[in-house]
């Protein structure tokens, strides 16, 4: 035996496994989707702070050259100088300020006063002309200032231009990549373009369309997180770019947590579900073993009558006998299935519940033994003969066999199977009824003896809800085709005493009693009728304890 689990032990390791990775990569999944969204974050962010300072050097720009074109005179003598000297004391970015004449020639600044030699204008690196302001920008201008040089961006509108320590800009670029130009209708044009970068940056910010929305996502040709913005109200446009790999190193702490905490949930899971697989693969490969070397238990659920409440019958129910661990059916009846042993759990129920019941139960008066069947066996030949052979060596002829049968378009020979299985004195049961697609003209041809509603009908019953207020409609539907009604999984007094009063006949359910061993039915049942004989000769005229003394034949 112990060779026999190892080895299946052995076939469940490798689901286990692949289970336990898939986990893994769903974790990594979902950490890689996390350190995205952070990165887009952290890029909103930057691109924000960029922003803000963009509009404040713009806001300047424009402020201040308006205000020179207006107030100050295009000349250069000291005196004029030094004004213009004092307006840049008010200004946070401007480094300079510069006065062209009538020439179109630079001929002097605030910080280098007259030049000797004016400088012709070189065409700008760009233009832009916005709400009736006429604006030429050139880049990298290199300045001298004092014993130093710094290169700027000069911006001129008129007689007049300021210059922008261009070296700080860049620097301001931080965490961004590409701070680029809109002008009119064109594509943006990079203007400063940080270090890091190279020239895919400039192809893919000139293939973005004009468009004056922010975009940002993952771009899968260039395998990089790629965000854009506008900043609102200037020509600007901010772009960052971050390859995956780029990413998972910035954020290398975060992810390698990520990952350890990956494969930590990939491991554990991995041990939780290997004991339900090996389990499952047991059961798969033991159950042919388990049929036949009499491994099936039986256990009796009682039907009780729900005027008089007297054990009137019971349902066997099976479970699988696996050493000392019990295999209820929901785990046993798919792996039974799948290797067609449908008839040797059926027929082997059957053979032990009626040798148990016929060996414990005392004389009875039509005492019902409800029996499930799987659709596959219903055969009138096999189970009549089958039945009547350990019926026999019982020597009882007091017990009622029902068969109960689940809802479904069963094909005319099998409803022919049905008939004569009730035209020789069984009972037939339609098991489960209600969570087929439920249908008049199918159980009127199956003519059963009983209805079971199901039991999710019950358990909804203290909600009010719509499935359980189609309960009178069963007891309808029952009536019409000449059935009586059995309402399994009743679990309290209140569920009890609706049903009898709906009109509903029989009962079954953890309310009376749980399904149990054969010992513990038949005490239980000799102690009920005990109860029931107490009552009787208590209230000698009560209908209820007339009733039990004549157990029920119709059932
Ligand atoms: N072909 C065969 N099918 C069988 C056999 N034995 C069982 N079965 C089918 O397996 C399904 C599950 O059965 P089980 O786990 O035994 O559950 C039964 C009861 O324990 C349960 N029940 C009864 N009362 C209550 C209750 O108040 N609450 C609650 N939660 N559960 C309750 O219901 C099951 C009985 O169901 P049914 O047969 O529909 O009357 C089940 O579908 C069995 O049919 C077998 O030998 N052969």
């Amino acid at each position: 035996m112990n060779r026999f689990r190892k080895h299946i032990g052995t076939l469940a390791t490798p689901y286990g496994i692949a289970i336990g990775m898939a986990s893994f990569w769903i974790c990594i999944g979902a950490s890689l989707l996390f350190i995205a969204v952070n990165e887009q974050n952290s890029m909103a962010k930057v691109h924000e702070q960029m922003a803000t300072l963009i509009r404040s050097i713009s806001v300047e720009n424009e402020a201040t050259l308006g205000r020179l074109n207006q107030q100050y005179r295009p000349d250069c003598v000291d005196s004029n100088l030094v004004h213009l000297r004092t307006v840049l004391f008010s200004t946070r970015f401007i480094r300079d300020i510069g006065i062209y004449d009538d020439q179109n020639r630079l001929i002097c600044s605030t910080t280098e006063g007259r030049f000797l030699t004016p400088f012709d204008t070189p065409t700008p690196s760009l233009r832009e002309i916005r709400n009736g302001v006429d604006q030429s920008i050139w880049f990298d201008i290199p300045i001298l200032l004092g014993s130093g040089q710094y290169h700027a961006m000069v911006v001129r509108q008129g007689r007049f231009n300021v210059a922008i320590n261009q070296d700080a800009i860049s620097s301001l670029l931080g965490g961004m990549d590409i701070l680029g130009l809109q002008l009119a209708d064109s594509l943006p044009t990079p203007v400063f373009i940080s270090s890091r970068t190279n020239l895919p940056w400039q192809r893919y910010f000139n293939e973005q369309s004009a468009s004056s929305h922010p975009t940002e996502g993952y771009d899968w040709r260039q395998r990089a997180f790629v965000r854009t913005d506008y900043v609102k109200g200037t020509p600007w446009v901010l772009q960052s770019y971050r390859t995956l790999t780029e990413v998972i190193v910035a954020q290398a702490p975060l992810a390698s947590f990520l990952v350890s905490l990956s494969a930590l949930l990939g491991l554990l899971i991995t041990a939780l579900v290997m004991p339900t697989l090996k389990k499952q693969k047991e059961v798969s490969a033991r159950v042919h073993l388990l049929l036949r070397e009499g491994g099936i238990l039986c256990l009796y659920q009682p039907i009780i009558d729900l005027s008089t409440r007297h054990w009137v019958g019971c349902e066997v129910l099976m479970r699988l006998r696996d050493g000392a661990d019990l295999v209820p059916p929901d785990q046993a009846i798919p792996a039974i299935l799948e290797q067609k042993l449908a008839w040797q759990l059926d027929a082997g129920v059957i053979e032990k519940g009626l040798k148990e019941l016929a060996g414990a139960m005392p004389p009875t008066s039509g005492f019902k033994i409800a029996f499930n069947l799987f659709p596959e066996n219903i055969s009138f030949n096999r189970i009549n003969d089958f039945v009547q052979s350990h019926l026999a060596a019982t020597w009882r002829d007091d017990f009622q066999i029902d068969f109960e049968v689940i809802e479904q378009s069963y094909d005319e020979s099998v409803i022919r199977e049905i008939a004569r299985l009730k035209q020789s004195g069984y009972r037939v049961s339609v098991d489960d009824f209600g969570t087929g697609y439920s249908n008049l003209g199918r159980v009127k041809r199956l003519a059963p003896d009983l209805l079971k509603i199901d039991r999710s009908f019950i358990f909804e019953m203290e909600d009010d809800s719509l499935r359980s207020s189609l309960i009178p409609e069963i007891i309808g539907i029952a009536r019409a085709i000449g059935s009586q009604v059995v309402a399994e999984g009743i679990e309290n007094a209140q569920q009890a005493e609706q049903l009898r009063k709906m009109g509903v006949e029989y009962g079954q359910g953890y309310y009376f009693a749980r399904p149990m061993p054969i010992q513990d039915f038949v005490g239980e049942y000799a102690a009920q009728a005990d109860k029931l004989r107490l009552s009787f000769r208590m209230n000698a005229s009560a209908p209820v304890a007339i009733r039990s003394w004549s157990l029920d034949r119709s059932m």
